[in-house]
């Protein structure tokens, strides 16, 4: 479980609050308006960024001021996910060890990460010898090596195709019922949040609300959610 408790973030003349909590093993996106909030949100949960108040809870413990390497969850950005100067296979390397080296074992569970995301064989390859689609899939694939309770996405799939969208959106459902995986995904389409997120956290006018039903959301938008889906 996910516990938001009294969070007050604040940049610039920006602020936004959140008091909530999001079950362990949920699928939640995360949406609304442009400039609302939603990046800086999971900035905070990540440990990126610092609240001005309050505190971030996984499983009871207070999270707030652990160090972003140390927290329980992987994230995801639509870019920089991938050190272009190593190889995938260091690439993966690294979410199993800072350090980056690759032992014997670590080899084996790479090689089958890679087979998971479509990508056998090509471990040696920088990223830039990777397309756009298979660059997400190296960074899910290290994702999924990380098996992190919680995996935090931020628009990852936004510049793929629809074809490609929806398969990475699959493979991300897959693997999160496989490891019990926490989920919050940013998401400009709401569809993305249909397809995968049962659970909505609205993040409008200053808040982050407490999770709800996705379908019941986008069906009845209140007005914030409205102008912004052009409904
Ligand atoms: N470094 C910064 N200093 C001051 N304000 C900032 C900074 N970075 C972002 N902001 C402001 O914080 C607010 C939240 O930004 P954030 O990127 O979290 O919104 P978002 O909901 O993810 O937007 P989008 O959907 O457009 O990506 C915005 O109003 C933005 O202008």
């Amino acid at each position: 479980m996910l516990t938001l408790d009294n969070l007050i973030i604040e940049q610039g003349d920006f602020r936004l609050s959140a008091d909530l909590t999001i079950p362990a093993g949920a699928r939640v996106a995360v949406i609304g308006p442009s400039g609302a909030g939603k990046s800086t949100l999971l900035s905070v949960i990540a440990g990126f960024f610092a609240a001005t108040q309050g505190r971030v809870l996984w499983r009871g413990e207070d999270i707030t001021q652990t160090d972003p390497g140390a927290r329980p969850l992987s994230i995801l950005f639509q870019d920089q996910n991938l050190f272009p100067h190593l190889s995938v296979t260091r690439n993966l390397a690294l979410g199993l060890n800072p350090a980056g080296k690759v032992a014997a074992t670590d080899r084996t569970r790479i090689e089958t990460a890679l087979i998971r995301a479509g990508l056998e064989g090509m471990g040696a390859r920088k990223p830039g010898q990777l397309s756009g689609g298979q660059q997400s899939r190296a960074a899910l694939a290290r994702a999924l090596l990380r098996a992190r309770p919680m995996l935090l996405l931020d628009e990852p799939f936004a510049a793929l195709g629809p074809a490609l969208k929806a398969e990475m959106l699959g493979l991300v459902a897959q693997i999160a019922r496989e490891q019990g995986t926490t989920v919050l995904m940013v998401s400009h389409d709401p569809e993305d949040a249909r397809a995968l997120c049962p659970q909505t956290v609205l993040v409008a006018d200053g808040v982050a609300l407490p999770p709800q039903d996705t379908q019941s959301l986008l069906d009845h938008p209140p007005p914030s959610l409205r102008a912004y889906l052009g409904a």
